[in-house]
């Protein structure tokens, strides 16, 4: 497992051995101590999965204090190109979003801190996306940016987006708390 802080601070690429054999593959996703060797502390509240289809994009997300979490996210099967984006107004990374292709076969996972606002888009159909997460679900805390509102250049025109993932506020008119 190698683990590698990326631009953004408290962000973390997490690259996991993936052992084949003739029955197929094994992959371990976390593992506490090496994740707090490399400064990666997460209390595990919840664990959930989603399946898409291509061209679909799901984000950006986050939930609000105090039910803000730690999120570690990874694609068990199919690829993504997941985006994260900074709204820690005091980071030096504030503003900014990347994107790291995600997928079944190269096992990566990502580790994101409270205040980094998360989607992504689904590359091809049965992608799957597992979260662990530090706290529980609270949806009155679950927030969003839009999509198409802090210029990262997605490589889709059209992508198929949930209805309340339309309606966020942009960038630009959303007030980080973080
Ligand atoms: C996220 C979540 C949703 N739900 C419910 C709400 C809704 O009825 C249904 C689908 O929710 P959503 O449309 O928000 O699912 P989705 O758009 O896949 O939400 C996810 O998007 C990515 C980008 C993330 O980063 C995740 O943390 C999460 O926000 O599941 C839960 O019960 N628990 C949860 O933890």
């Amino acid at each position: 497992m190698k683990i590698t802080e990326l631009q953004f601070p408290g962000c973390f690429l997490i690259e996991s051995s993936k052992f084949m054999d003739v029955r197929g593959g094994f992959v371990k996703t976390y593992h506490k101590n090496i994740f707090e060797e490399n400064g990666i502390k997460i209390d595990l509240a919840e664990e959930f999965y989603s399946v898409s289809r291509k061209d679909v994009l799901r984000g950006m997300h986050f939930q609000l204090p105090p039910s803000d979490h730690e999120k570690l996210v990874y694609c068990m099967n199919g690829s993504v190109l997941d985006v994260f984006l900074d709204i820690r107004k005091n980071s030096p990374t504030y503003g900014q979003s990347m994107g790291i292709e995600l997928s079944g076969e190269n096992a990566r996972a990502l580790f994101l801190p409270r205040g980094i606002a998360h989607g992504f888009l689904s590359l091809e159909d049965n992608s799957v996306m597992v979260y662990k997460t530090s706290t529980v679900h609270d949806p009155m805390k679950d927030c969003g940016i839009r999509w198409d509102s802090f210029g990262y250049n997605w490589p889709v025109s059209a992508p198929v987006i949930s209805d309340r993932d339309t309606k966020h506020s942009t960038f630009s008119e959303f007030n980080s708390p973080f």
